[in-house]
């Protein structure tokens, strides 16, 4: 909808009024249009504005249009009406101006924007690009470069930003609609002609081609296989190279390409996935909208190792006063230079102060008495957890919520430590913890659902993307990547190479594979968990049942490299070589290519020519099988849960949707299939074998994602 009133005797104010964010849905774009009709056709009104309710502009065309029969006036002959308009035309915009949302703006003569606004052509991160003429507009207006990078990036850009840019015409602290009327006024009957932005020349390097070169060799890099950032740059191509009209024929061609895409469908859905997991619940029936979360004014940290570091910044950054323990006494000083320094880079980018005196730092435990929140990150070892937690349970006011940055064990045998075990949840940062968007919120038992919607609100204020799973090994994101690595080490054994796997990941979308991955967090990380676990046996034994433990398959090779000292990039050799302890850049390395040959004589193994498919095959149906499981077994309340913790903790392709997503594409029956296959060639791997929820949804039509949570429901109740 739009409401149309007559302001300041002479202004056309419009505003959109489609809550929450005035989305430019059927409806909505039937009112602009019905709105600029009036204005134009009313000989009082001599300029016009356009603005949203509620403070903010307008958040783009409606997502949840997409995928279906899509009515009403579209949006292209809607924005260049208002352009070819002789009347003044100003955008006011608050809040948001969001893909089309911007292209409207962009429509429009003028825009005066309030300084806290932010706008971009956001279009790309959905699978899309900005199809309502922006390919062809803002290259016109702020040149091919600048261009590029809002568009293929979808960045948004402050006020301030967009001012320089010359995106905007004007900023201001005061009420943007006041503001953008007395603008109108001041432009009442003057010419137009200098203002349409579709008349204007592209303004273009000489060497257009080697710059588009250049640049489509950069987004492809970046892309990781994603279409929509290079069908965006062939659009601004068009804009730099052809006349308007042309240009805009081929932004509609690219955008029909891109509008059905799988892509664009699985970056849609991780958008509203994105949104979903925010609205949690539990088995016991507790739910995000029921339960209350208390305010966190000063937090505790324990343990200042790589984790912790960057938990005590997060918290920093937040505004929260933090209290930061650890015992060790080289750990304590490098911790406080580490942590000042994390805290003044940060600041340097964001053009803020450092919070330094935000944490205070002690080497005792008793300092967190007064703290309302204790995040415990020392080591992985469940006696010393256990001590840290009969500690604070004592040490800590009445009240105050104790969470643990375990990654693996069990939250509710830390949880009966304590006197009050409805005050403890798992908070799983991810590495760097201050930088990684992803928190895993654990509940046990015995979590109260208070408990539960304080973290997750905590973890919101961090600025992460917080999902609340059950309490099990490993939880969601490290149980399901326990399969998919050894999948890795199987695949190594039968004939592949670190190098073959990886890059079939890497085709795939990952940033990193397997093994580069492994590389960078250090391989003496899971060595140490194995060995906890009683799977390492050291040295070398020969034949099959030497690589059979707790009556399982299983691949000594990771503890065989750590056994030689290679621990990755830490140390400058694992499974590639480094130039030295702590660089980054994975080499191969002759002397593991050589150690796996003898490895499989050894054992009697004879290589075999292993492709890519297989890879992806293995890997990823692996740790999907175990998604159906977490899913079955109720630990995630639904696929969402999962793929938006592999998307923003585990680097998974967020074109490719998320795991389950994938297997939905996939289809279920194929991956299902392609599990029994595998399952049948490798029966000594017992996670290969299909889930039975996986089995159930195929046996039930294989309904799409969106309807599995109610499937899975209906299926518990059948049970
Ligand atoms: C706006 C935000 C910054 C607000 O953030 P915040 O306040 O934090 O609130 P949220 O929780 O994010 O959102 C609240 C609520 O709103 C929902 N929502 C948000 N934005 C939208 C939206 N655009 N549409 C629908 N719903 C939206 C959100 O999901 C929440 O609801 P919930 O999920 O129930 O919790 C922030 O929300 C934000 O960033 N939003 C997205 C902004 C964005 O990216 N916009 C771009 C949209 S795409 C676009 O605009 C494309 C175009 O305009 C292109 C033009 C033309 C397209 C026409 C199709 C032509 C097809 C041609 C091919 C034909 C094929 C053929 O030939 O057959
Ligand atoms: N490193 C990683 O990538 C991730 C680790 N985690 C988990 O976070 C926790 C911490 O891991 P890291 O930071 O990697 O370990 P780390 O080894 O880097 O640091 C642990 C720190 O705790 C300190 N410490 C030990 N006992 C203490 C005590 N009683 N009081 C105060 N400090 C004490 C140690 O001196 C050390 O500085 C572990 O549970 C780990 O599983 C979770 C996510 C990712």
């Amino acid at each position: 909808m739009a409401q149309f009133t007559r302001v300041s005797r002479s202004v056309g104010l419009i505003t959109l009024q489609n809550p929450p964010v005035n989305a430019l849905s059927a409806v909505a774009r039937q009112g602009i249009v019905d709105a600029v009709k009036r204005a134009l056709s009313d000989p009082k009104v001599k300029s016009v504005v356009i603005c949203g309710q509620n403070g903010i502009f307008c958040g783009g065309a409606d997502i949840k249009e997409f995928g279906t029969n899509i009515t009403g006036p579209p949006l292209v002959p809607m924005i260049h009406a208002i352009e070819a308009s002789n009347k003044p035309v100003v955008a006011a915009i608050e809040g948001s101006a969001f893909g089309g949302g911007l292209e409207l703006a962009l429509g429009c003569h003028y825009r005066v924007a309030h300084s806290k606004a932010k706008l971009g052509l956001t279009e790309v991160t959905l699978g899309l690009l900005p199809a309502a003429g922006g390919t062809q507009r803002l290259p016109r207006l702020i040149g091919v470069p600048a261009a590029l990078n809002l568009i293929t990036t979808g960045r948004h850009v402050t006020a301030a930003e967009a001012l320089q840019l010359g995106i905007v015409d004007q900023v201001t602290d005061h009420n943007a609609v006041d503001e953008a009327v007395k603008f109108a006024l001041s432009v009442a009957g003057k010419s137009l002609d200098a203002r349409r932005i579709s008349t204007y020349p592209c303004p273009c390097p000489s060497d257009v081609d080697a710059l588009f070169e250049e640049v489509m060799q950069k987004v492809r890099q970046s892309a990781r296989g994603a279409i929509a950032p290079i069908a965006c740059v062939q659009a601004v191509r068009a804009a730099a190279t052809l006349p308007y009209s042309q240009g805009m024929e081929r932004e509609q061609e690219l955008m029909a390409t891109l509008f059905t895409s799988g892509q664009a469908r699985a970056l849609q859905y991780c958008f509203f996935a994105q949104r979903a997991v925010g609205r949690w619940s539990m088995p016991s029936g507790a739910r995000w909208d029921t339960s209350k979360p208390r305010s966190i004014h000063k937090a505790a940290v324990i343990g200042l190792g790589t984790m912790g570091r960057g938990i005590a910044v997060a918290l920093a950054q937040t505004g929260l006063s933090v209290v930061a323990v650890e015992t060790q006494e080289k750990q304590f000083m490098e911790a406080k230079k580490m942590v000042s320094g994390m805290m003044e880079r940060g600041a340097k980018r964001h053009g803020t102060a450092p919070p330094l005196d935000k944490i205070t730092y002690s080497q005792n435990i008793q300092a967190v008495a007064d703290v309302d929140l204790v995040i415990e990150a020392v080591f992985e070892d469940m006696a010393l957890k256990e001590k840290v937690f009969q500690q604070l349970s004592t040490i800590c006011k009445q009240g105050t919520f104790l969470c643990t940055n375990t990654s693996a064990l069990d939250v509710d045998h830390l949880a009966s430590q304590t006197r009050n075990p409805e005050l403890v949840v798992g908070m799983h940062f991810f590495a760097p913890a201050h930088v990684m968007k992803l928190l895993e919120v654990v509940y046990g038992p015995r979590s109260s659902p208070q408990a539960v919607a304080t973290a997750m609100q905590l973890g919101k204020k961090m600025g992460k993307v917080s999902v609340a799973v059950g309490n099990c090994r490993g939880f969601v994101g490290n149980r399901m990547l326990k399969p998919y690595l050894e999948q890795a080490l199987f695949l190594l054994e039968e004939g592949a190479t670190p190098e073959l796997v990886d890059g079939a990941l890497e085709e795939f979308g990952f940033a990193l594979g397997v093994f580069k991955m492994s590389d960078l967090s250090g391989l003496d990380v899971g060595w140490k968990v194995r060995k906890g676990d009683g799977l390492v046996e050291p040295g070398l034994a020969s034949g099959p049942s030497a690589r059979i433990r707790q009556g399982r398959r299983y691949s000594p090779l990771g503890d065989l490299l750590c056994e030689q000292g290679r621990f990755g990039q830490k140390t400058g050799q694992g499974w590639y070589r480094y130039d030295k302890p702590g660089s980054r850049v994975p080499r191969y390395d002759p002397w593991l290519h050589s150690f796996l040959e003898e490895y499989r004589t050894q054992h009697g193994i004879v290589a075999r020519r292993i492709d890519q498919q297989e890879v992806l095959e293995r890997c990823l149906y692996a740790l999907i099988n175990e998604g159906f499981r977490i899913l079955e077994d109720g630990i995630a309340a639904g696929p969402e849960d999962i793929d938006i913790i592999y998307v923003f903790g585990y680097s998974w392709p967020r074109h490719r949707g998320g795991p389950m997503f994938y297997a939905s594409m996939v289809g279920l029956a194929k991956v299902l299939e392609r599990l029994e296959h595998y399952h049948q060639a490798h029966p000594d791997v017992p996670y290969m074998q299909p889930c039975n929820l996986l089995r159930r949804l195929v046996a039930s039509g294989s309904p799409p994602v969106h309807k599995w949570k109610e499937a899975i429901k209906k299926l518990r109740s059948q049970l």
